[in-house]
């Protein structure tokens, strides 16, 4: 992975980031390192994801899926349990198809099940607390729906959950096979582990190549920006974000990486939201979103950065010739270098607008890319909650509202369930 932050510095961006000004960070970069490392070493909560090229356990994964014989899967979990598989299925080109539930919009649930040939489907139930409702309501949706069709849920199970909870639970009192979420790894930093990798391994993906790919990033990490391509982009994220770019708008070229952005997104939020900080990540696609989004970023409030990723190979298709006139540029051309003019073309736009950008290439989009990129932005989302001072690896947010929606549903006596009934309502009908 490769980070340009060229169109950053405060000789294209107004404000920018002035070479003094990372000079200055690159000091900050090394205690901020210094803490990843100890806390990389001594495999504490959170910073743990970052040992996971080391500590995962392909052969395991591999076992687990090895007698399940299915043509889809099913990937029921939420959040950072299902963002990472949809993330990779996506990504790769699987031999089998994937599908996600993670979300309990009773009209989908429904459909996607009824769309499904469940005696040739199996499904991968994954909740690292092992108590999440949407996850276990989904799942017993599922697992009905197959015994209404004859279907043994048990033979076509898989579940990745944490060492105690209802999941877990459930696994032991059906022997169903289960791989266990590694210790001190928070959901939004788990696709390379456990909870995304079965995905791929199913499918036939390089499992050993995405880890080979995220190897190659934690071997990168040292003290300084200047050297590491994950720290280049979450510092310079950061000094942008202190500056007012308070969005950071990811926009792959790359179709395959449009649910990579979803993934970023839940990261980005989820782990830098807190204490007033953060950066508020969209979700972009090149170049479709260049005739809607990048309106806003190249024109509306200064508070836009937007990264742009993109492969340095891909698979072309040619444009063929025409003989109309007008179009006689397209012909010969392909569609990826159009594409790539595009790219190069934004990225001049945004620039010229005095607008910051950040400019990540991978070599390909392939196995071994898309280990280097997850591992890359989590090492660099990791880095900007050090720069931020944020506890990155909490959401007492999103837990806020879990408790609210548990207390209603009369899953327990929760405060927060209060503030519902206490809404402030000003009707207008
Ligand atoms: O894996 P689970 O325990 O089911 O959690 C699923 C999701 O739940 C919560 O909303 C957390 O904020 C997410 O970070 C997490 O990924």
């Amino acid at each position: 992975m490769e980070i340009d932050i060229g169109n950053a510095l405060d000789s294209v961006a107004t404000p920018g980031v002035s070479r003094a000004t990372l000079e200055r960070l690159d000091g900050r970069v090394a205690d901020a390192h210094a803490r990843i490392e100890a806390g990389l070493d001594g495999r504490d909560h959170g910073y743990a994801a970052l040992a996971l090229p080391e500590t995962a356990d392909p052969d395991a994964i591999q076992a687990a899926v090895d007698p399940i014989d299915c043509e889809t899967l099913l990937v029921v979990g939420i959040g950072g349990s299902a963002l990472g598989a949809a993330t990779v299925a996506d990504t790769l080109d699987l031999d089998i198809e994937v599908h996600t539930l993670d979300n309990v919009d009773p009209a989908h649930t429904r459909e996607l099940l009824d769309s499904l040939d469940l005696s040739r489907t199996a499904i991968h139930v994954v909740s690292r607390s092992g108590t999440t409702a949407e996850t276990l309501a989904n799942f017993l949706v599922a697992r009905e729906a197959m015994d209404a069709a004859g279907v043994d849920w048990t033979e076509r199970t898989l579940v990745t959950t944490g060492q105690a909870g209802n999941l877990r639970n459930l696994a032991e009192r059906h022997d169903l096979p289960a791989l266990d979420v590694p210790t001190g790894v928070p959901g939004r930093f788990s696709a390379l582990s456990t909870v995304a990798l079965p995905a791929a391994a199913l499918g036939g993906g390089d499992v050993e190549a995405l880890l080979a790919g995220a190897r190659s990033e934690a071997e990168s990490l040292s003290g300084s920006l200047f050297e590491t391509p994950a720290y280049a982009y979450g510092a310079t994220s950061y000094a942008l974000a202190q500056r007012g770019w308070r969005v950071n708008a990811m926009m792959p070229y790359a179709e395959s990486l449009e649910t990579f952005a979803e993934w970023f997104a839940q990261l980005w939020a989820e782990s830098l939201g807190k204490e007033g900080v953060g950066q508020l990540p969209a979700r972009a696609l090149g170049a479709t979103d260049q005739h809607s989004q990048l309106q806003l970023y190249r024109a509306g409030p200064r508070n836009a950065m937007v990264t742009l990723v993109r492969p340095r190979d891909r698979p072309d298709l040619p444009i063929p010739e025409t003989d109309l006139e007008g179009l006689s540029y397209l012909g010969g051309a392909s569609l990826g270098g159009l594409l790539d003019a595009e790219f190069e073309a934004t990225e001049a736009s945004l620039a010229a607008a005095g607008r910051p950008s950040i400019r990540v290439e991978l070599e390909r989009v392939d196995a071994h890319g898309l280990g280097e990129l997850l591992y890359g932005m989590e090492a660099a989302c990791i880095l900007a909650g050090e720069l931020f001072s944020i506890p990155t690896f909490e959401q007492p947010a999103v837990e806020w509202g879990k408790r609210a929606a548990r207390g209603l549903l009369g899953g327990g006596e929760f405060e927060e369930a209060r503030a519902v009934e206490e809404k402030t309502r000003l009707l207008i009908d």
